[in-house]
């Protein structure tokens, strides 16, 4: 047992993307939300047991000689264009494939190549190292050990979970050995030869600022890029800040980010069910992008069409939120179902599901509608199509979400839907050997676990 070393505890919810998956990747507006359903990191610090690394991902335990990675940090090669400019702030300064091809030349000294765990080590040594090369703290070896509550490759976003969790977890690592160093108080924590970045350091944290996450979340997107290419930013951002987030919103303002995360949500409840189609995010992406070269303007046809129907189901999705100025067809579906307006405000969830209710004839449409546009483009499957088909018997509305091609498809139930409907619907599901949950969503993003039962 190591007497006084640092030992914490990581999480960071899965999401489900509501609508957009694909055409957020061209640019169009989308919207996804954290669900309670989280991946769990442990770190623990050991400086006198054993001179190793451990990770335990997925399982499988490898071990990796300190030396080496130490080795690796210290490579004096440049990796990041101007160095000069360079801090743990940003990553995207990096070259990129330089130092990815650097890691899985290391990584595959050990792990064979094209497996679940090669991608994930090389994104955990993407982390490790790359964010303790530019910084001035006195590494020791450690152990990792993750575990999900997510089913991994399956459209929830296992693998943005995992990355703002190893990069939460390093970050976290960072400000607590600098802090052992420097004390309490704003320090510059950068290596010498980099540019400076100043952090807020204490003995405790609990949690993760505004600004901890913006540096989280960039670092959370690189490793998005080793497991899927050029992936849209949505993913790892939900992860990262929880709750829900849109991308690409309209009326962006120049230099704004595309990225916005939401404080405010309305209740959204959901039938989660797994057609148990294993695939591959990366691959459904490419597939997506190689269809559009072969015909371009057709198949930019369809994710316009994609475009168009996100925004309408997030214009009147947002339109409900708690306070949030009615729309003029919420004002019209206020008229229609009479209920009183006091002043300005409206009258909180009650008024919301009334308006949901109202709506959701609307937002079922929508749902159908961008559900056949990704058949389409070829990213739905048999299965998928059967739970589309299975709800649409009791009167209810699904679409898969995520990459699809397999995975998760979602259906929306609307706050009026009687219970004994969801429990039917429910049942022919599970007969049909789905796996089907009762969902509310909506969850906290990346945070420290004091919980002690964990791991
Ligand atoms: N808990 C975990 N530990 C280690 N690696 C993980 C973990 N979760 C996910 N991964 C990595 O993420 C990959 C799966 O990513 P993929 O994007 O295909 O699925 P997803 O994230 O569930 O789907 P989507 O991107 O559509 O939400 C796995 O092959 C594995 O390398
Ligand atoms: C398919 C996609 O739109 C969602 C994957 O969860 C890809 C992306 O946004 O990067």
């Amino acid at each position: 047992m190591d007497h006084g070393c640092l030992s914490f505890s990581i999480s960071a919810p899965g999401k489900i993307i509501l609508i957009g998956e694909h055409s957020v990747v061209y640019n169009k507006q989308g919207l996804a939300s954290a669900i309670d359903k989280r991946t769990y990191l442990h770190f623990k610090e050991h400086r006198l047991a054993h001179d190793q690394i451990t990770y335990n991902l997925l399982n499988k335990i490898t071990e990796w000689d300190f030396r080496s990675v130490y080795n690796l940090i210290t490579l004096d090669k440049p990796l990041a264009v101007g160095v000069k400019e360079f801090s743990i702030f940003t990553p995207e300064l990096f070259r990129h494939d330089e130092f990815v091809d650097l890691i899985q030349e290391f990584v595959n000294q050990k792990v064979e190549e094209g497996t679940d765990a090669y991608k994930s080590l090389v994104g955990l040594f993407y982390i490790v190292l790359g964010m303790l090369w530019c910084t001035d703290v006195n590494m020791t070896p450690f152990d990792i050990e993750m575990m999900t509550d997510l089913t991994i490759g399956a459209g929830t976003g296992s693998s943005a979970s995992f990355a703002a969790c190893i990069a939460g977890a390093v970050y976290h690592y960072i400000r607590l050995k600098a802090f052992e160093k420097h004390g309490a108080g704003e320090f510059n924590i950068s290596y010498e030869m980099f540019k400076p970045y100043k952090m807020t350091l204490s003995a405790h944290y609990c949690g993760f600022s505004e600004e901890d996450k913006e540096v989280i979340n960039k670092w959370a997107y690189c490793v998005e890029k080793i497991m899927h290419g050029s992936p849209s930013g949505l993913d790892n951002t939900v992860c990262v800040y929880g709750n829900a987030v849109l991308i690409n919103p309209l009326g962006r303002k120049e230099g704004e980010s595309n990225l916005r995360p939401l404080s405010n949500f309305p209740t959204v409840r959901i039938l989660l069910i797994n057609s148990g189609i294993p695939r591959k995010t990366r691959d459904v992406v490419r597939k997506v992008a190689d269809l559009k070269r072969s015909c371009p303007d057709a198949v930019g046809a369809v994710i316009n069409a994609m475009g168009v129907v996100a925004n309408e189901f997030i214009k009147n999705l947002m339109g409900i939120q708690d306070g949030a100025e009615p729309s003029p067809t919420q004002e019209e579906v206020f008229r229609q179902i009479e209920v009183t307006r006091l002043g300005t405000s409206w009258l909180g969830v009650l008024v919301c599901e009334s308006v949901f209710t109202s709506l959701s004839y609307l937002f079922q449409t929508l749902i159908d509608l961008q559900q056949g546009l990704l058949n389409t483009i070829g990213v739905s499957h048999p299965r998928l199509e059967e739970i589309c088909f299975i709800t649409a018997r009791r009167g209810l509305h699904s679409k898969l979400t995520g990459a699809g091609g397999g995975g998760y498809a979602f259906t929306l139930l609307p706050p009026d839907a009687s219970e004994e409907r969801v429990i039917q619907t429910t049942e022919d599901l599970r007969s049909a050997g789905f796996k089907v949950e009762d969902i509310v969503v909506n969850g906290e993003g990346i945070a420290i676990d004091f919980r002690k039962d964990v791991f």
